[in-house]
C-alpha cells in the first residue's frame, strides 16, 4: 500500500522556465522528499496548466557565474531516486523541461500536450542529458530527427515513439497518481534511462555517415544542427557518463558561439514585435482589435490563393472575389488544389486533417456587403487599387478594415479614395503566402490604432508574424532589398557571373543567392514595377542613357532580358538555363556569359575580376545601409524589427541574426568604413553613400544595437 505521494510542483510563474531558482528549489524538493519516510512516490509538475518551456533563455548570457550546470545533475538525482518519479506532462515540456521528464521513471501527458528539445533553435543543444537520454529510450534515428529539427512533438507521436508511457484526455496530474500508486514497489532500475543501451541498428555505422551528410546539408551553415548530431553520435560509441561530458563540452563549444547568440536573438526579436508603438505613441497595450469573424480576398492570383488559405486556417470564412468568370473557375480550382495539399501535408504529418471551410467563390461585389475585413491582392497598379477601394467604401459596413496586399504601393494614396482612411491599412504577405510567416503590417497617415491591432491579431491567428512598419515605397523589406539587387546587377556588369555572385551569398547562409531567387519568382515581376517607376518601358524618355536614370547608375540587363522573353524559371531562361520551362534545375547558361560580354564590350566596360569580399560586402552592406536610413525615418520602430523582417520573409540566414544584428556584429566602424570605400569608388551609386544615421552611430562609439532606436528618437526629437 501506498501511504503517502507527494507532488513537487516546479515554481513557475506563466510560462514556466528554468532559472537558476527553480532549479536549486527542484533540487531542494527532491532531496526533501528523498529523504522523508512518509513519501513514497513523486510526481512533478509545472504550475498554471503547462509543465515547461525549458531553460530561461535570457539566462544564457551569464552561464559562467549560473547554476545552469546544475540542472543535468538535478535530472541525474530525480533518476536516481529510490522511489518512483512520475512527469505529469500539461501542456508542453520542451528543453530543460523535457529533460527532467526524461529523468523521471515514467511520463505522463495530457492530449494536446507538445514535447520537444528545440534547443538547436536557438543555436544549442539539449545540455542537461537529453541528447544522451533520448537515444536510449527511443533509438538513435527518432532521437535525431528530433533533437537536429527541435520539432515540437505531439503527445500521440510522442506516446508512439516512447517518449511518454502514457496519454491522458484531461488531467495529467491525476493520472500521475494513479500511475504512481501501481508502480509503487516495482524495480526502477529498467526505468533509468542512464542504465539502458542504446537500441543496435545493423547498420548503425552507415546510418550515422549518412544522417550526418544530411544534417549538415539541411544546416546551412548552422552549428547547432550538426553539433547536436555530433551529442547522439557519442551516446553510440560513449559509456553515459562521458556522453554527458562530451554533451556538456559540445553546449559550451555553441553557446560561446556568435551563433547562439544571432539565434537568441532573433528569438526575443520576433517576440517583441507583437509589442508595436507608433511615433505618435499608440501602442498594442491600448489599442483594440475588432473581430473578423468573415473576410474577403479579391483577386485570386498565387498571392491571393495564398491568403485565402491563411485565412480559412485561421477558421475564418472568405468570399473570394474575382473580376471575370475565367479567372473565377482558374482561381478557385487552384485554391481548392491547395487546400487539398494542404490536407495530404497535414496527414502525411500524423495530424488529422480538420473538414475544411469551403470559400464563398464570387464575381458579385455585393456579397462583400457583411464582411468585416477586405484583403485586396489584385495587380500592383494604383489605379486599379484605386477603382476597387472606392467601390468598398460603398459596398463594405462602415466599420468594416480595408487591407491591402500591396509590396510597395502607397498606402495614403490607395486610402484617399475612401470614405474611411482610418480603416485602411497595408497587409504585405509574402510569397507563398499560405506558406511564409512574416506579414507586414503598413499603417498610413490616418490608419487607427485600432486597425493596426486587428491586422496584427489576424497575423497571430493566421500563425504568422506581424511586423508594424511605416509607409514609404517598399515599406521595409522591398525597399531594402532593391540596393541588395541593385549591386549584385552592377558586379555583374562589372565582372563577375551570376553563378559567382549566388554562390558568394549562398555560402553566407542564403539557400539561394538573389539571380537564382529572381529567376524563381519570375524577373517580370520587377520588370513591371521598373516600369511602373518609369525607369524602363514605353514611358522612358527618349535619349536617356542607357546606364543611368536621374543621374544614378542604373542597370539595364534585367530589363533586357525580359524584353528576349527571359524570366527565370517559368521561361526555362532568366539568370540561368533550365532543365525545361517551369523545371527547377539550374545550369549556368553560356548564352548569357555571351551576352554579358557584349554588353560589356558595347559599354565600354573592362571586366575585372571581383573578390568575395567585394561581393558580399557591398551586397549586404548597401542592404543595411538602407535599413540604418529606414530606422532614421521611423519606417521601422527598431533594428529588430528590420531583422525579423528579413529573417521571416527574405530567408535571411537566421543563425547571422538578420542584417542589422549582422552588422553590429561586423563592427560599425568596419561596414561604415567599407561603405565609404565603395561609395569613393563608385560616385554615381550614391546609395552606396554611408546613412548619416550609421555615421552618427559611429561618431556616438558605436553604442549595442538595442540602443539604437533610441539615438532615433533622440535625433527625431523636436523638443
Ligand atoms: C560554467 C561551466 C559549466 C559547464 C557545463 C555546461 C552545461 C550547461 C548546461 C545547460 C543546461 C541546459 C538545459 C537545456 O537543455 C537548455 C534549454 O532548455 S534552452 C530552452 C529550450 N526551450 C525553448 O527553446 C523553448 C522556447 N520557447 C518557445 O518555443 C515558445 O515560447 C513556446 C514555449 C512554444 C510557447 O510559445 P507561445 O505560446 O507562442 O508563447 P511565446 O513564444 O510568445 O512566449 C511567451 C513568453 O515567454 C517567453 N519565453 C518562452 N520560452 C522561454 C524561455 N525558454 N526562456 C525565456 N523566455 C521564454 C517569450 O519570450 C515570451 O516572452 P514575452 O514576449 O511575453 O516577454
Amino acid at each position: 500500500m501506498v501511504d503517502c505521494f507527494q507532488t513537487l510542483h516546479t515554481h513557475f510563474n506563466c510560462l514556466i522556465y528554468f532559472s537558476p531558482v527553480v532549479t536549486q528549489a527542484l533540487e531542494r524538493d527532491v532531496n526533501q522528499a528523498n529523504s522523508d519516510p512518509t513519501v513514497k512516490a513523486v510526481v512533478i509538475c509545472g504550475a498554471n496548466g503547462k509543465f515547461s518551456a525549458g531553460a530561461d533563455i535570457r539566462n544564457f548570457a551569464n552561464i559562467g557565474q549560473s547554476k545552469f550546470s546544475s540542472l543535468e545533475s538535478v535530472v541525474s538525482l530525480i533518476e536516481k531516486s529510490d522511489k518512483p518519479m512520475v512527469a505529469a506532462i500539461e501542456d508542453l515540456a520542451f528543453g530543460g523541461g523535457l529533460e527532467i521528464a526524461l529523468g523521471c521513471h515514467y511520463r505522463i501527458a495530457n492530449m494536446k500536450a507538445r514535447v520537444g528539445l528545440p534547443e538547436v533553435t536557438i543555436g544549442l543543444l539539449p545540455g542537461a542529458g537529453g541528447t544522451q537520454r533520448l537515444p536510449r529510450l527511443i533509438g538513435v534515428p527518432a532521437a535525431i530527427d528530433i533533437i537536429t529539427t527541435g520539432r515540437h512533438v505531439p503527445a500521440t507521436e510522442a506516446l508512439k515513439l516512447g517518449i511518454l508511457d502514457e496519454v491522458v484526455e484531461e488531467n495529467p496530474i491525476e493520472a500521475a497518481i494513479n500511475l504512481a500508486q501501481r508502480v509503487t514497489g516495482q524495480p526502477l532500475g529498467p526505468r533509468r534511462l542512464c542504465l539502458k543501451e542504446v537500441p543496435k541498428l545493423p547498420n548503425m555505422e552507415a546510418f550515422l555517415d549518412e544522417a550526418r551528410l544530411k544534417v549538415k546539408k539541411r544546416a546551412n551553415g548552422q552549428l547547432s544542427p550538426q553539433m547536436c548530431f555530433e551529442a547522439v553520435r557519442a551516446s553510440v560509441y560513449l559509456p553515459f557518463a562521458e556522453g554527458i561530458q562530451k554533451e556538456k563540452q559540445l553546449f559550451m563549444y555553441l553557446l560561446s558561439s556568435g551563433q547562439s547568440k544571432a539565434l537568441q536573438y532573433a528569438f526575443f526579436a520576433q517576440r517583441a514585435m507583437e509589442k508595436w508603438v507608433l511615433p505618435n505613441g499608440a501602442s498594442w497595450g491600448t489599442a483594440d482589435p475588432q473581430p473578423v469573424k468573415k473576410a474577403a480576398v479579391i483577386g485570386l492570383g498565387t498571392m491571393g490563393r495564398g491568403i485565402v488559405a491563411s485565412l480559412l486556417k485561421a477558421k475564418i470564412p472568405v468570399v473570394a472575389l474575382e473580376q471575370d468568370k475565367k479567372q473565377l473557375e482558374v482561381g478557385k480550382a487552384a485554391v481548392m488544389a491547395l487546400l487539398e495539399r494542404e490536407a495530404l501535408k497535414m496527414h502525411q504529418n500524423g495530424q488529422k486533417p480538420k473538414k475544411p471551410i469551403v470559400p464563398h467563390f464570387t464575381l458579385d461585389f455585393g456579397a462583400l456587403k457583411d464582411v468585416d475585413l477586405v484583403i485586396e491582392a489584385v495587380f500592383e497598379e494604383i489605379a486599379l487599387k484605386k477603382e476597387i477601394f472606392h467601390k468598398l467604401s460603398v459596398i463594405c459596413k462602415p466599420e468594416a478594415l480595408l487591407g491591402t496586399n500591396t509590396s510597395y504601393l502607397d498606402i495614403d494614396e490607395i486610402a484617399s479614395v475612401t470614405d474611411r482612411p482610418h480603416k485602411v491599412i497595408g497587409i504585405h504577405f509574402f510569397s507563398p503566402a499560405h506558406i511564409m510567416k512574416l506579414v507586414e503590417i503598413i499603417y498610413g497617415q490616418q490608419t487607427s490604432p485600432s486597425a493596426i491591432a486587428t491586422a496584427m491579431s489576424l497575423a497571430k491567428s493566421m500563425g504568422k508574424i506581424g511586423v508594424v512598419v511605416g509607409n514609404c515605397f517598399g515599406f521595409v523589406g522591398n525597399r531594402m532589398l532593391t540596393h541588395y539587387y541593385d549591386q549584385a546587377y552592377f558586379l555583374i556588369e562589372d565582372g563577375s557571373t551570376p553563378e559567382e555572385v549566388d554562390k558568394v551569398l549562398q555560402e553566407f547562409g542564403f539557400k539561394m543567392g538573389p539571380l537564382r531567387v529572381g529567376d524563381l519568382a519570375g524577373l517580370d515581376v520587377g520588370w513591371r514595377i521598373r516600369k511602373g517607376k518609369g525607369q524602363t518601358g514605353d514611358a522612358l524618355p527618349p535619349g536617356t542613357p542607357p546606364r543611368h536614370r536621374d543621374g544614378m547608375r542604373y542597370s539595364p540587363i534585367p530589363d533586357m532580358l525580359c524584353e528576349m522573353g527571359r524570366y527565370g524559371e517559368k521561361t526555362g531562361k532568366g539568370w540561368y538555363l533550365y532543365d525545361k520551362p517551369g523545371g527547377k534545375i539550374a545550369q549556368p547558361d553560356p548564352w548569357l556569359h555571351g551576352f554579358l560580354s557584349d554588353f560589356r564590350r558595347t559599354h565600354n566596360i573592362t571586366a575585372r575580376t571581383i573578390s568575395q569580399d567585394e561581393i558580399l560586402e557591398r551586397c549586404l552592406y548597401s542592404l543595411a545601409n538602407e535599413g540604418f536610413r529606414i530606422l532614421s525615418d521611423g519606417i521601422a520602430s527598431c533594428p529588430e524589427a528590420i531583422d525579423t523582417i528579413y529573417i521571416n520573409g527574405y530567408a535571411w540566414p537566421r543563425h547571422t541574426g538578420g542584417p542589422m544584428f549582422y552588422t553590429s556584429q561586423v563592427g560599425l566602424p568596419k561596414v561604415l568604413a567599407k561603405l565609404q570605400e565603395y561609395a569613393e569608388a563608385n560616385p554615381d551609386i550614391p546609395s552606396l553613400q554611408p546613412s548619416p544615421f550609421l555615421q552618427k552611430l559611429v561618431a556616438l562609439g558605436s553604442p549595442p544595437l538595442k540602443e539604437w532606436a533610441s539615438h532615433v528618437r533622440s535625433q527625431n526629437s523636436k523638443l
